[in-house]
């Protein structure tokens, strides 16, 4: 730009004797380290998915809610070490408030239900689809962004609604071509663990912190978590007897151990006989060893968890969730009972790459308008128009280019109908209708065209 003469551009500055161009500074074009675009091929499927995601919300009976993806940090500063709050994407605003990118949904639907308060009638069966982040060191060179679905129920404090949100993602599974052979759940149950800890005299509130270090069990040495352990006071029996009884695969096994009476049997036996019913009980097996990583779960009383993974074993849990009753009460509201889970976007297309299971989504529009000349420009948006009233998809042609670039368009846009708009035949109140697949051309009049 010519330069202003120093004076910000005002009239009154004289312009300055040699021409200042502005600094071209090159940015980089790739998306911030850990974060994805979506072109339309990718959005594509993002969108097939998340249309999954809604169409079994649907279903089930769940209504849409969002939150803001900037929270308060507080919202997430939990005190039990968890690896989501080691990799909190916070900062402080210029207003010099400490906020926080969310890692998670469920601490702002606990948010939105104690905001609502009594006016909300339970249950609540609320379902989102949102962005969350986190802020891992560049040598981990993963995501720092994935969209996670969540269904929550809360106000039901029976097994059914685990039950129910099982059935969900069941549902989901089915929709994109999964089976039990490719996927299922590790159900357990935090109560599990609690009696065992209760036998040696660990108090509740230690719960948190045992269940994240359990957490790493595939994570970590065993020695180390052992050491862990001791450190937040586990004795050395109390550790023993909980890794035996996390290496319990079978409810029955767990009954010796446990005995019958305690709410974990009564719980698990529950779920189990409830999966009966629905009719996946192939899709999931009894595993003690998953506790999850979340304090809230654990802090809390967590009591059912699963968590959906791939039988090859390689990836990740796909899904996880569980209940977490006491949340609530964390931010001052009043407790209600809660449980849901979070699906993340990632894991399930890995496996559905795998599983060669992933859907060919192309581009489809079904007409492309074309003016033969640019005076007919104006009589070809009125084509168009007609046609998009009639809620048919319609790619205009918006410069005066020849019919070779026409034909290559309509080809790479997978159009079906060519609709070309010529002086002659619009004087006649025609266009030309040529059918792309056919080959078949013909001349339309215009209000018989649809
Ligand atoms: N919590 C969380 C957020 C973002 C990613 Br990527 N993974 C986990």
């Amino acid at each position: 730009s010519i330069g202003d003469g120093g004076n910000g551009g005002g009239r009154s500055g004289a312009l300055s004797p040699t021409l200042v161009t502005e600094e071209l500074q090159k940015i980089d074009v790739n998306p911030p380290k850990g974060t994805r675009d979506f072109p339309p091929e990718d959005m594509r499927l993002r969108n097939w998915l998340f249309n999954n995601f809604r169409e079994v919300s649907r279903v089930y009976g769940f209504e849409e809610v969002d939150f803001p993806v900037l929270e308060s940090e507080a919202l997430f500063i939990r005190k039990a070490g968890e690896e989501i709050r080691e990799q909190l994407y916070c900062f402080e605003d210029r207003g010099n408030r400490r906020v926080a990118l969310r890692p998670e949904l469920t601490p702002s639907l606990a948010r939105l239900v104690i905001q609502k308060g009594k006016s909300l009638s339970l249950p609540l069966k609320w379902f989102a689809i949102g962005q969350c982040w986190r802020y891992e060191r560049m040598t981990r060179g993963r995501r720092r962004e994935h969209y996670q679905w969540n269904m929550d129920i809360i106000g039901v404090p029976e097994v059914t609604a685990e039950a129910e949100l099982l059935s969900s993602i069941v549902a989901f599974f089915k929709r994109i071509g999964l089976t039990a052979a490719d996927v299922g759940f590790k159900v357990s149950s935090r109560k599990v663990l609690q009696e065992v800890l209760k036998c040696y005299g660990i108090p509740e509130n230690m719960f948190g912190k045992v269940c994240i270090i359990i957490d790493k069990i595939e994570k970590i040495p065993l020695d180390e978590m052992k050491k862990e352990l001791k450190v937040v006071g586990v004795s050395e029996d109390a550790i023993e007897e909980m890794l035996q009884v996390l290496s319990v695969k079978s409810l029955t096994k767990l009954e010796e151990i446990l005995g019958g009476g305690g709410e974990a049997m009564s719980d698990l036996k529950q779920l189990f006989s409830l999966a009966e019913k629905f009719g996946y009980s192939d899709w999931i097996q009894f595993d003690a060893s998953i506790v999850r990583g979340l304090a809230y779960y654990t802090g809390i009383v967590f009591e059912m968890l699963f968590q959906g993974f791939d039988r090859g074993g390689k990836l990740r849990a796909i899904c996880g969730g569980g209940r977490y009753d006491r949340l609530l009460s964390t931010f001052g509201g009043d407790d209600l009972p809660a449980c849901g889970f979070g699906f993340g976007d990632a894991v399930i297309v890995e496996l559905l790459k795998e599983k060669k299971l992933l859907p060919e989504l192309s581009v489809e529009v079904e007409n492309i308008v074309c003016a033969l000349d640019p005076d007919l420009q104006g009589a070809a948006s009125r084509v168009a128009t007609i046609l998009r009233e009639k809620g048919q998809t319609v790619d205009l042609v918006l410069e005066n280019k020849p019919l070779k670039w026409v034909f290559k368009r309509a080809t790479r846009i997978n159009a079906q109908r060519l609709i070309l708009v010529g002086s002659s035949e619009w004087q006649r109140g025609m266009v030309g209708v040529k059918d792309l697949s056919s080959g078949e051309q013909r001349e339309v009049k215009l209000d018989e065209l649809n």
